[in-house]
């Protein structure tokens, strides 16, 4: 029996009944904050994190709905589910096993009947050996030199989630190697890092689950044909990152060594996976990649055990679903406080975006789109102070994830600017802002009006170590999957990027024909692709054709 559609349940009822009462007035999030005990009965502690929604639009008897919410929806069972190795990803017929990768118990972990943990063990042990002889020049270059530059080539899952991290840490990092990350197919971005390093001593990891993608397959020639016209040979500098048997995991394509993901773990929960694991062990050390997996590993038993009133990740799945489908924002920004997780909201708005942008539930029933994610954006405070937040204050209101750090990495630096440091500055601004958001302000000049009533939650952390990082990561990944599990959608598969893909296809069929006879003709495209295509090849004579 298929669960019901989420909006047909009588909890969905009820809640709805419940934002009506969030219209009034009395409502308003300036009287709610007087409540007595407000903090105290609207935050959680756990897994080293500190989760603050005192300033959404709730009050116990919606909250106590949301819980019941999580219940009738069995939001756990089905995180044991995703645990326990069951074919969660039911459209790609495969498990999620992104925790497994962070296990350090010894308990099996079973895909299809089998324990995925020896293979899972084997491949932190191979990352921990290659990074330990790179970083220590035991394997050298084609000519001998150490490796100072590492070049990661890989795209959407395959690079956010490093990015993320290795901006976060960047902090530990080692001061003789250089991060690069070529991404986009643009060759602007190949141009860029390659005005950058130093050919000679570059390692280049290629990561694609696939090995299909067409940009990471692109930026893949270039780097050969770049390395082969230095001189260099490219099984010396260059390491893969792949599924088993895909194409690129090829031995007769030799390669400095090979690592293996699985394919019970999805592209935007791969960090923890060897896609993160070899780039961010080379960059800051296997040891701070262990215990980013040790964060990690203590959310996911967070999130399995706690039970939802205290459940951080399920909490603020509650939380955004109520914002969502109830009180109608459509919108979520992530603003950390924090300028080592500049990379933070890109990463979540990948795999919040991509987990949850569906309009059918796993078994093909269709929601009508107002039944599933948001749009995710976000900058770092203060800077985001400075470009959006005037839209957030006064315009179109959207809830926000404040996120703090009690201590900076770098404690060193402390000259003070009006009687404080730049931390506290920071902190000034980081407190400042939720306030002002939730309790607006009168004025008699109607343009200087603050709205108020504006919700938004702070996540606190006491550092930026990478076992905190790791955790503020789990707590986003569970976080999507609970909302998921709420809608009933598959937060593992993501059809809606093909389409673009196989049109892209076509495209690129015209351009070969185009590049093997210059009198190709694009007439017999749709209007619009001929008159871009026409523009493109025409180079120079695209002035005389706009005037023309
Ligand atoms: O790792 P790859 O197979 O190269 O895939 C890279 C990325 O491309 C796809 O288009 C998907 O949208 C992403 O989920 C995926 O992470």
């Amino acid at each position: 029996m298929p669960s019901p559609l989420f909006s047909e349940t009588p909890i969905w009822k009820k809640l709805a009944q419940q934002a009506q009462r969030f219209s009034l007035p009395k409502m308003h999030l300036k009287h709610l904050l007087r409540q007595e005990r407000r903090l105290e009965t609207f935050s959680l502690n756990g897994a080293g994190l500190f989760y603050d929604f005192s300033r959404q639009r709730i009050d116990g008897e919606a909250l106590g709905h949301l819980i019941e919410l999580a219940e009738a929806r069995d939001l756990r069972a089905q995180f044991r589910a995703m645990m326990a190795g069951e074919k969660v990803n039911v459209t790609e017929g495969r498990a999620a096993l992104h925790t497994a990768c962070r296990s350090f118990s010894d308990a099996p972990v079973r895909a299809d009947g089998k324990d995925v943990m020896p293979a899972i063990r084997d491949v932190r042990e191979k990352i921990r050996a290659f990074a330990e002889k790179i970083r220590g020049g035991a394997i050298t270059g084609s000519t001998g030199k150490p490796f100072r530059h590492i070049v990661v080539v890989g795209i959407g899952g395959s690079y956010l989630g490093a990015q993320f991290i290795s901006e976060a840490l960047c902090a530990f990092a080692d001061r003789k190697l250089a991060l690069h990350y070529l991404a986009n197919v643009d060759i602007h971005n190949f141009g860029h890092v390659a005005s950058r390093i130093d050919p000679e001593t570059t390692l280049w990891v290629m990561i694609s689950k696939s090995y299909t993608t067409a940009e990471t397959l692109a930026n893949t020639k270039q780097a050969y044909a770049f390395m082969e016209e230095k001189g260099l040979d490219p099984s010396k500098h260059v390491v893969t990152v792949t599924s088993e048997g895909s194409p690129g995991d090829d031995p007769s394509n030799p390669v400095i060594d090979a690592f293996h993901m699985f394919n019970f773990i999805g592209g935007r929960y791969s960090v923890t996976s060897a896609v993160g694991g070899v780039p961010l062990s080379l960059y800051l050390g296997y040891e701070r990649f262990e215990e980013l997996l040790r964060g990690a590993e203590e959310m996911d038993q967070h999130a399995l055990t706690a039970p939802p009133e205290k459940n951080l990740p399920l909490m603020a799945a509650l939380i955004s679903v109520w914002n969502n489908n109830f009180l109608g924002y459509e919108a979520h920004a992530i603003i950390p406080y924090a300028e080592p997780l500049c990379k933070l909201a890109p990463h979540v708005q990948q795999l919040y975006m991509e987990s949850c942008g569906k309009s059918v539930t796993k078994d093909g029933r269709p929601l009508d789109g107002k039944q599933t994610g948001v749009i995710i954006f976000g900058e770092p405070g203060t800077n985001a102070q400075h470009s959006f937040f005037q839209l957030a204050h006064q315009g179109r209101p959207f809830p926000i994830d404040f996120i703090g750090v009690i201590r900076p990495q770098y404690e060193q630096y402390r000259s003070e600017s009006k009687g404080v440091t730049n931390h506290q500055e920071l902190w000034a601004n980081f407190l400042s802002q939720p306030m002002a958001l939730a309790i607006g302000k009168d004025d008699e000049n109607p343009a200087k009006v603050f709205s108020g009533n504006r919700p938004s939650s702070t996540i606190l952390l006491e550092d930026l170590s990478p076992r905190n990082v790791g955790r503020l990561l789990a707590f986003y990944e569970h976080r999507t999957v609970f909302e998921a599990f709420i809608w009933d959608i598959n937060p593992f598969d993501q059809f809606g990027v093909e389409l673009g893909k196989v049109m892209a296809s076509d495209i690129r069929s015209e351009m070969v024909a185009k590049n093997g006879d210059e009198k190709h003709s694009f007439q017999g495209m749709d209007k619009i692709n001929e008159f871009y295509l026409e523009a493109l090849f025409s180079g120079e004579k695209w002035q005389v054709m706009r005037e023309g």
